[in-house]
């Protein structure tokens, strides 16, 4: 990074303008291709999308006020933009009107300063704060609904508004008498340092660097402790994320400036959001961060709350760079004294000695272009030197930016989480606002809880104290996330002195030896030598679930399959090995070429399952594949996932399941959550993504849950966020609970 920043004076202005060339190139490219539609375009769909939301939402039958605030939503983002446009205060103020009558009253409140911000005409202003004033009473905020009541007063109001105004003047009174307190962020925040150092200790002096252990018997299922992340970006599709909180089912607050590429759950989080977005927004804009990958995280962990900016008190001294530089590494006196949260991150372990040079390279010139990207769109730079003049610190921007690459490549934690899986897409796919699953606010109507079978990685999050953890093929815990807070809850017992591991990829009984050890080797470096690596019949526990019965009938062994075209044994699964349609399985006893008719038979009908005689087919099918695949096996497990989530669509598309396809559905989940329960944990996202199957087949009074299966369903929701866990609570106790 030195070499960049110490070229001749001509040089330097070259990389630079250069760098800067292709990031006004990006810019341009969005720029026309935002350009494709013109403002008026823009308005008019959002007009459009509106007056299709009022015919919803007016509807004398079949009014449908989640419908109505979806199109309104719609035709927010697709005003944005528009400078100046009346549309996008239109857009809230009329999803405002919707999201209250459906009982989202936060998030209407949120929309009528939106409104308001966003110039909703003058002379109707009364129309807006009257609805803030009402949800305000709704959410038991008796400081708002004060202050909107008093803004009401200096306007002067029609009979009906009169009305409404003195209405709820009463209910202020009421309010007052029987006002509610609530746990504010200090206390969450306290309540995570608290869970630190109770029950673990870490350790400094050992050949693997720092490795965390248990300083007390810390029984199965216990939580060890929380962590709240500094920084995390999201993965995939970023609007489905809150860029502050990490929550992931919400009510959309987009960004104006950056084309609402970000968006957030509340106006609360924008607003706290506020200090890093001003740096990022301009590139937001045109996608700059889009193909950051870890790069944009290293940056985050920069800019975002916890950062840089926490220990910049202590570098105000410093005369030079190289000062600052020998302060934030080890043996410096921030490096070994600060307790801030940054420093946290600084102290994690780099990959960047064991990097080839190449990728060395490749993530200093990512880093300067980043650095370049902040001195050109934003004034980060500027508010560095308000604290220290001495300091070039566009080169230890770029040097820490590099420097967290290499620390996260081998830190980094995927956030994974169940988010719903809306049933048709639109233009803005929120889930809240799917008018087919939603009774009411967190209720889901019967039959859908299916809609949330799915996880996925959200986003890629940067945890310090989680990093300590050292590697181990049997983890010891399992994490629960919810929005950028981690809980970590012991997997079995853990004895003082135990060490607290975690697994950085799939663990041993889901891959085999030689293929961890090489994952871990080309990722990590090292070469594992957990209890389950080092035992002699090494992938014993990854075999259980591949047990095949040879259909020789003069052979019939059991046999654990050699597959020439594959490394892995997943072999149901297209991957860059090939296609599965030139997959052969032979017996490893007599040799003999396996018959895999049945799986192609499957893949054909799988298309034809609206017709119930293939369904009666495939059952025979699946109920032969007990003779072939014995026991808790990954293929079966397959094939009666694919089952449950082709059998759960049939509906949408006016097929209604008969008595024995419930009946088939309830075995094959069953068989499934046994596999997961085994394989994974019934304390796992998997098998709550599995679960699920039964509680809808139970909520449709197509089977009665066990009071033990119903106990350890409970429990398995303890490893899900909170906020889907009070949906699925929720779903429990509307339709599952007395069944
Ligand atoms: C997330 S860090 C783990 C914490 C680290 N020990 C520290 O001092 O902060 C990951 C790095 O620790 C080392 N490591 C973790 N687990 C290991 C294991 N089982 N065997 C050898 N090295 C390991 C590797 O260098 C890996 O890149």
């Amino acid at each position: 990074m030195r070499e960049l920043f110490t070229l001749p004076q001509n040089l330097q202005k070259f990389c630079e303008d250069t760098s800067l060339q292709w990031i006004k190139l990006q810019e341009k490219n969005e720029d026309t291709e935002f350009a494709m539609k013109d403002d008026d375009e823009r308005i008019q769909e959002s007009n459009e999308l509106r007056k299709q939301g009022n015919l919803l939402f007016n509807a004398k039958s079949d009014r449908n006020i989640l419908g109505a605030c979806r199109l309104y939503n719609d035709a927010i983002f697709a005003a944005l933009d528009c400078k100046g446009c009346e549309e996008i205060a239109l857009g809230f103020a009329n999803r405002a009107m919707a999201l209250q009558a459906f009982g989202y009253y936060s998030q209407a409140y949120d929309d009528c300063f939106c409104a308001l911000k966003s110039g909703y005409p003058h002379a109707m202003r009364h129309k807006v704060v009257t609805r803030q004033a009402y949800c305000s009473l709704k959410l038991k905020d008796v400081q708002s609904l004060k202050k909107h009541l008093l803004e009401l007063e200096g306007i002067s109001l029609n009979e009906s508004f009169q009305k409404q105004f003195t209405e709820l003047q009463e209910s202020l009174k009421q309010l007052m008498i029987d006002k509610c307190s609530e746990q504010d962020e200090m206390e969450e925040e306290e309540e995570i340092k608290k869970s630190r150092n109770s029950q673990e200790i870490i350790d400094t002096g050992t050949d693997l660097g720092r490795i965390m252990k248990a300083k007390c018997l810390i029984p199965k299922n216990q939580l060890i402790f929380r962590e709240k992340a500094p920084a995390f970006t999201p993965v995939g599709d970023g609007r489905r994320i809150c860029h502050q909180c990490g929550i992931t089912g919400f009510i959309p607050y987009p960004c104006f400036n950056c084309r609402g590429r970000v968006v957030y759950c509340s106006l609360k989080c924008q607003k706290e959001h506020e200090d890093l977005h001003r740096y990022e927004c301009p590139g937001y804009r045109f996608q700059f961060f889009a193909h950051g990958g870890i790069a944009h995280l290293a940056l985050r962990t920069i800019l975002d709350k916890g950062g840089l900016l926490t220990i910049i008190d202590d570098l105000k001294s410093k005369t030079s760079d190289n000062e600052i530089w020998k302060a934030l590494t080890k043996g410096g006196d921030v490096w070994e004294n600060s307790a801030s949260i940054y420093v946290e991150s600084l102290r994690m372990v780099s990959n960047l000695e064991i990097m080839t040079i190449m990728d060395i390279k490749w993530f200093a010139l990512v880093s300067y272009l980043m650095v370049v990207y902040l001195k050109h769109y934003t004034k980060y730079f500027d508010k560095l030197r308000e604290y220290n003049t001495k300091c070039n610190w566009e080169l230890v921007v770029g040097t820490l930016i590099l420097r967290h690459v290499g620390q996260l490549i081998s830190n980094a934690h995927m956030l994974t989480t169940i988010i719903a899986k809306p049933l048709y897409f639109t233009m803005t796919d929120f889930y809240l606002l799917n008018d087919r699953i939603w009774l009411k606010p967190g209720h889901l109507k019967r039959g859908y809880l299916h809609t949330f079978s799915n996880y996925e990685d959200v986003a890629a999050i940067n945890l310090p104290y989680l990093s300590i953890c050292n590697h181990s093929c049997v983890q010891s815990f399992q994490p629960k996330f919810s929005g950028r807070c981690v809980s970590i809850f012991a997997l079995r017992d853990l004895k003082a002195g135990d060490e607290i591991t975690n697994c950085y990829d799939l663990d041993y009984r889901k891959v085999k030896r030689a293929a961890r050890r090489q994952r871990l080797k080309s990722t990590y470096n090292f070469d594992c030598k957990c209890e389950n690596c080092v035992q002699p019949n090494e992938d014993a526990d990854f075999n259980q679930y591949h047990r095949y019965r040879c259909d020789n009938k003069d052979c019939g062994e059991i046999f654990i399959p050699i597959i020439p075209q594959r490394r892995s044994l997943n072999w149901w699964q297209n991957t860059d090995e090939g296609s599965v349609d030139d997959i052969t399985i032979y017996c490893t006893k007599c040799g003999c070429e396996q018959r895999l008719d049945w799986y192609h038979e499957i893949k054909r009908s799988i298309e034809r399952t609206r017709q119930s005689e293939t369904r009666r087919r495939l059952y025979q099918i699946f109920k032969q594949l007990e003779n072939v695949l014995l026991g808790l096996n990954d293929v079966r497990s397959y094939v009666a996932l694919k089952f449950c989530s082709e059998w759960f669509k049939l509906p949408y598309h006016g097929i209604a399941l008969n008595d024995q396809d419930y009946v088939e559905l309830i075995d094959m989940t069953k068989y499934l959550m046994e596999c997961t329960k085994h394989q994974s944990s019934a304390n796992s996202i998997e098998y709550v993504a599995e679960m699920i199957y039964l509680w809808d087949i139970a909520a449709m009074g197509k089977y009665k849950c066990t009071p033990n299966e119903k106990e350890e369903m409970l429990f398995a929701l303890s490893i899900i966020s909170d906020q889907t866990k009070e949906i699925f609570l929720n779903y429990y106790n509307d339709y599952v609970k007395d069944i």
